[in-house]
């Protein structure tokens, strides 16, 4: 059975460099017909410098061979996702699709397993998330991930597929969970960046985190999420490693914030429009969620960091 794979950057490569290694026969697309030939004659993906593409990746630019997969994973950024479905959902219909991506989308409040499973109810949705640098995952490092699916016996076969022997999948049936953990790690990462780009330490960025864990897990469980899966891979694992690592690009835009220093804006940062999805989620249910609101107020400009470092050391004492 070929594995399709929708999204040639960084993660789609990486996962079917890991798939295709282990003997499975892959097809990656990407819109982008030039870089797709580029690919082709490098059998290198820029985006992963060093890593040689195995030749059981097809490597296509034309839908046909992707949508002919009765599994595809979906690896474009979560902003992207929606219109993608929006456009293929039809030709998408009853297959498994598994979103490798994380975030909120922004016009629909939803995550990306919960977009596919609106936008194409008749696939079988599931998440792909949790600690996993695409680099390490393509370098053949030990990794660990969730597969989230609501149907128990559909997330086992996707387990069994998708797992390797350096990519193991733990599976959960708990999708909000699941998405909401992977959506909002990368917020709590920019804080922790901007934290360390400011100067106030690691001491403060310890603190950062296990409040960042506590208003996770506050919205999970008002969502109906289990506070055991953020407790897990997706949730507190992702967040471990992503506001610690500098290979983490949510957690380097905040070392520039908090720094003061340009970034690239073309680099994919999938915490910046979903701190601004969480802080609309935050009024509109009214849930507290202030590091959230507070990345997403400095991201749009409506605060500068000395501000909301004061505004977040400011709230009134309580209970841990
Ligand atoms: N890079 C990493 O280490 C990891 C990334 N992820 C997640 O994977 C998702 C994708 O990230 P990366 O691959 O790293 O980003 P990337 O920036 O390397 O690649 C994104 C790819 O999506 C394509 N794309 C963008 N909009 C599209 C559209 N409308 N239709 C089709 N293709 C489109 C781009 O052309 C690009 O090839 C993100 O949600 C990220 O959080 C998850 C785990 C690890
Ligand atoms: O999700 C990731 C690691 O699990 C990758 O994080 P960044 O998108 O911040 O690079």
């Amino acid at each position: 059975m070929t594995i399709g794979i929708a999204g040639a950057g960084a993660f789609g490569t990486a996962l079917g460099v890991a798939l295709a290694r282990d003997g499975r026969a892959v097809q990656l697309w990407a819109r982008d017909a030039a870089a797709v030939a580029q690919m082709q004659a490098s059998r290198e993906n820029p985006r992963l410098p060093g890593v040689t593409l195995p030749d059981t990746i097809t490597l296509t630019a034309a839908l046909d061979p992707l949508f002919a997969c009765e599994t595809v994973l979906l690896a474009i950024p979560a902003q992207a996702l929606s219109g993608f479905l929006g456009d293929y959902g039809a030709r998408l219909s009853g297959k498994a699709l598994v979103a490798c991506c994380k975030g909120i989308d922004l016009g629909r409040m939803t995550g990306p397993a919960s977009t596919i499973r609106d936008l194409v109810p008749d696939a079988g949705a599931a998440i792909l998330t949790g600690p996993s640098f695409a680099t390490d995952i393509a370098r053949g490092l030990p990794t660990a991930l969730t597969i989230a699916c609501a149907d128990d016996a559909s997330c086992a076969l996707l387990q069994q597929l998708l797992s390797t022997p350096t990519l193991r999948l733990y599976r959960t049936t708990d999708i909000t969970g699941a998405e909401l953990g992977g959506a909002l790690k990368n917020v709590m990462a920019i804080a922790a960046g901007v934290t360390i780009g400011a100067g106030l330490g690691e001491s403060a960025r310890a603190a950062l985190i296990t409040r960042g864990f506590a208003e996770m897990q506050r919205l999970v469980t008002q969502l109906g999420g289990q506070a055991e899966t953020l407790a897990g891979l997706s949730g507190l694992g992702d967040l471990v490693l992503t506001c610690t690592s500098a290979q983490s690009r949510n957690y380097r835009y905040g070392l520039a914030l908090g720094a003061a220093q340009d970034f690239n804006t073309t680099t994919t940062v999938e915490g910046i429009a979903t701190a601004s999805a969480l802080r609309q989620l935050s009024l509109d249910l009214d849930i507290d969620l202030p590091i959230c609101t507070v990345v997403a107020d400095l991201t749009t400009g409506r605060t500068d960091v000395k501000t909301a470092l004061h505004a977040l050391l400011s709230r009134p004492l309580k209970e841990e």
